[in-house]
């Protein structure tokens, strides 16, 4: 493998933009690129994943999209990482096989969720086949249980996961368990792996216990307030970073209740970045205009520590 930076800090899960009539938009990304490093302050990318619809994408799609995503990210973004997981494991690991070919600084693979691995040595068989197809590009399991139903816990699945998989790299770890994020982290200390949190409205307690960085929907459009949180942290000026902590957890918490998924993040999206990220694509249907009215009302009340 070489030589490259390590991955910490934010990393944003890409929205795919979408045409009116549900067609990917691939000339968006290019200003949605510029978007991210000079507004958000974000240079890392995370794309084909949960906000990114990629189980729901064809793999025709997802290998346009990785490939613009690492064109149009050259010499401006740190790391794009492509999230090459799907339930059948040929697909899978053509996913991975083009993403090592494109370039991709790494690639992320989610538990299939049909037919689920049941133990620690299906899954990780599973992770094997997939990841030996792209030898030189860095591996993150993709640990999201609430989704994919596959609750085997991280601290288990890491035991002597370097034996079988060179290029095992780190987790994204999106789950509440914040014991389990923990144990990974203390137990393998001296493994230099990255452990990026998926959680965004707690992902200061995933600071506290070690988290090298994040992953998430919401640093596409708070990821310049993110940032300051996890300055606030390493300085430390703890109350700053609660404070930041808080006022995110404010909006979530208000769109939580309101109903939340990644239709209404691309609603979200759209009218803070004025980048149009287009209708979700089916089951999923777009955010309703109360639902937007509501969410920018109240994102345009918080008053952020530094002024902005
Ligand atoms: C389930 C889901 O989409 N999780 C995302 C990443 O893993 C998060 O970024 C959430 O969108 C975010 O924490 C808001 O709940
Ligand atoms: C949120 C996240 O990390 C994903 O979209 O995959």
């Amino acid at each position: 493998m070489t030589s490259r930076k390590k991955l910490q800090g934010l990393v944003a899960a890409t929205i795919t933009p979408m045409t009116p009539d549900g067609q990917i938009n691939l000339p968006v990304i290019r200003q949605y690129v510029d978007y991210l490093v000079n507004k958000q302050t974000v240079k890392n990318v995370f794309v084909n994943g949960t906000t990114g619809e990629g189980l729901s994408l064809s793999i025709q799609e997802r290998k346009q999209l990785a490939e613009e995503w690492v064109c149009q990210g050259k010499d401006k973004l740190d790391h794009v990482i492509i999230h090459v997981g799907a339930l059948s494991l040929p697909e899978s690991q053509e996913l991975a096989r083009h993403a090592a070919a494109i370039g991709a600084g790494g690639i992320a693979v989610i538990a299939p969720f049909f037919f689920k691995p049941t133990n620690k040595d299906e899954l990780v068989s599973l992770l094997q086949k997939v990841t030996s197809e792209a030898p030189d590009v860095p591996f993150y399991y993709y640990h999201i249980p609430p989704l994919t139903g596959v609750k085997i816990r991280v601290e288990e699945l890491l035991e002597g996961i370097k034996e079988r998989i060179p290029t095992f790299q780190g987790v994204k770890f999106s789950d509440t368990d914040l014991l389990d994020l923990a144990q990974c982290i203390h137990k393998n200390e001296a493994q230099q792996l990255e452990f990026l949190y998926g959680v965004d409205e707690q992902l200061l307690g995933a600071l506290a216990v070690g988290a090298n960085g994040a992953v998430g929907s919401t640093y596409n459009y708070l990821g310049r307030q993110t940032n300051l949180m996890l300055e606030a942290f390493a300085k430390p000026d703890l109350a700053l970073a609660r404070k930041y902590q808080f006022l995110t957890g404010e909006f979530l918490n208000f769109v939580i209740k309101l109903g939340f998924g990644v239709a209404q993040t691309k609603a979200v999206m759209t009218f803070v970045s004025g980048i149009p990220m287009g209708p979700p694509r089916l089951p999923l249907l777009g955010a309703s205009e109360e639902f937007i009215a509501k969410a920018k009302a109240k994102l345009d009340s918080i008053v952020w520590p530094d002024g902005n």
